[in-house]
């Protein structure tokens, strides 16, 4: 039976560079919402699920212009978060991130994202495509338990905007990374959101 998860982080939202916690998409991350809903526009899906912050909600609403049989559901297990804390195996390179992150935060992260992995990469009974518009670093998780990797991995592992993960969910086997990252339907121009300069 088929069951596969597709991941997409929201298009490039207005002025993000100004450190605006969340607001309305910017020209080209409009773009970027209609081309990868063109490149899914073919897949069968059971339901669409999207964070509920503006960039995100924005972003599943004109994916779902074009997949008119879809209802676009804000879920709160989809949220940007801190997907867990430092811990002793985690590089050093990474302990500034923690900075100004507060033991609270961490942990509502932690929960929310144990929810999230029981609600969506627990094996369903029949056939199952479902589409989660979602944040970087909740990404990030969801391919850090895909490898059973240590909880830090999410750190230093990225996703364009809208670009597209497949996560092939099993039941009697660890789940497989089909695709990462990728962003084939996007013309480089549109390839945003990525720290690292892409060389090809
Ligand atoms: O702030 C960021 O870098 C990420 C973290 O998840 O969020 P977003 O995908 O919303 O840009």
């Amino acid at each position: 039976m088929p069951h596969y998860l597709y991941l997409v982080r929201h298009g490039e939202q207005q002025d993000a560079e100004h450190g605006l916690p969340d607001g309305p998409l910017s020209p080209r991350g409009k773009r970027q919402a209609q081309l990868i809903a063109e490149r899914l526009s073919g897949i069968p899906f059971t339901a669409m699920y999207h964070s509920p912050l503006v960039r995100a909600a924005q972003t599943a609403s004109i994916m779902a212009e074009r997949m008119p049989a879809l209802e676009p559901e804000p879920s709160s297990l989809l949220f940007d978060c801190i997907p867990s804390g430092p811990t002793p195996d985690m590089p050093k390179a990474f302990e500034s991130f923690f900075g100004s992150v507060t033991e609270a935060e961490i942990e509502a992260g932690r929960a929310q994202m144990d929810d999230a992995v029981g609600e969506f990469l627990t094996p369903a009974l029949g056939d199952r495509h479902d589409l989660l518009v979602t944040h970087n670093f909740v990404i990030g998780w969801f391919v850090r338990h895909v490898f059973d990797a240590p909880a830090w991995r999410w750190l230093g592992l990225n996703q364009a905007n809208c670009g597209l993960t497949i996560i092939r969910v099993r039941s009697a086997k660890p789940p497989v990374l089909v695709v990462h990252n990728d962003l084939g339907h996007l013309p480089v121009e549109l390839r945003t959101g990525l720290p690292e300069l892409q060389p090809v």
